[in-house]
């Protein structure tokens, strides 16, 4: 067997086309869109990321501004930022880039972020919301994993879930959305005594660890149908996800990297920020 791709480019291409729509709408009548992104650091691959969502933000009308703070920013000034940009009424949806300065965390300074602003899902009541089913913007990565189960109609409910990777903003939240939509979840890290009996248990397999192919053919139960969330840069100027390639042939379809869960990440960063928009 050789895995079925789910593209998220055509899926991304879509929701694009909503959200361009959209903010059509809302600027005719006099509303203009706009998205602050927030960055503390020189790391290539978030440099890389703040241009794509520059560029898909124009793309849909949205006006997109960058605060770059430097790598020597210091919690003060960041908060400062978010908080201005939080009372900004111009202003709708806003993300801080990671990874951030030495000592500080997504996960205090996201507190910094109004709620109803909070497109990326960063401020730690919008995942408690979201832990509590209550109305909250997930992190657009991990909406991203359900978001590409639902286009491509991978039954979730009663299935066995499982997610590798505990982050605040990916595994966690994606296991809740998971358990909204009536899977059996398992997380597992890396501390997971043994990790392949675990993941090949999983009927969806969702890798979100960051390390290049910790995944292989034998973590997986046949006909696993794996979300590959990893982006790891590889020496040559390429990207690859958490899965080895080689996955392919036991698992009955698979997100590619690049051209999976990525672009749908930003295209669903960008429908946060209309929604937002409407609201207003
Ligand atoms: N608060 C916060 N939230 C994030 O979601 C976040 C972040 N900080 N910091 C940086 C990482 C990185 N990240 C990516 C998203 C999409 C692609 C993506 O679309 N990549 C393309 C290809 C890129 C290429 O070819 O180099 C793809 O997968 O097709 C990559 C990386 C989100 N991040």
């Amino acid at each position: 067997m050789t895995a079925q791709t789910l593209s998220g480019k055509e899926l991304a291409a879509s929701i694009r086309e909503d959200v361009t729509l959209r903010v059509a709408e809302l600027t005719a009548s006099g509303r203009p869109v706009r998205l602050a992104v927030v960055t503390a650091t020189e790391d290539e691959s978030s440099a890389w990321y703040v241009r794509a969502i520059a560029k898909a933000a124009a793309k849909v009308g949205i006006t997109c501004d960058i605060a770059d703070l430097g790598s020597k920013a210091d919690r003060q000034k960041i908060s400062d930022t978010l908080v201005a940009l939080s009372a900004d009424p111009a202003v709708h949806g806003i993300i801080l880039q990671t990874p951030l300065p030495e000592g500080l965390t997504l996960e205090e300074l996201g507190s910094a972020i109004a709620p109803e602003k909070d497109v990326d899902g960063a401020n730690p009541l919008s995942l408690g919301r979201l832990a509590a089913g209550l109305p909250a913007f997930a992190p657009a990565t991990a909406e991203a994993v359900v978001t590409i189960l639902e286009h491509y109609d991978v039954p979730v409910s009663g299935r066995h879930a499982v997610v590798v990777g505990r982050s605040t903003v990916v595994g966690k939240p994606a296991a809740h959305l998971l358990l909204d939509r009536h899977a059996t979840v398992t997380v597992c890290h890396s501390r997971t005594a043994d990790l392949a009996a675990v993941t090949s248990q999983g009927e969806i397999l969702v890798a979100a660890v960051g390390r290049a192919g910790l995944i292989t053919a034998d973590h997986l139960k046949d006909g696993a149908v794996v979300i590959d969330v990893g982006t790891n840069p590889t020496p040559d100027g390429g990207l690859v996800g958490d899965v080895d390639a080689a996955a392919a042939e036991r698992a009955s379809a698979m997100t590619p990297v690049p051209g999976g869960v990525g672009p749908v990440t930003t295209a669903l960063l960008l429908r946060h920020t209309a929604e937002v928009a409407e609201r207003a």
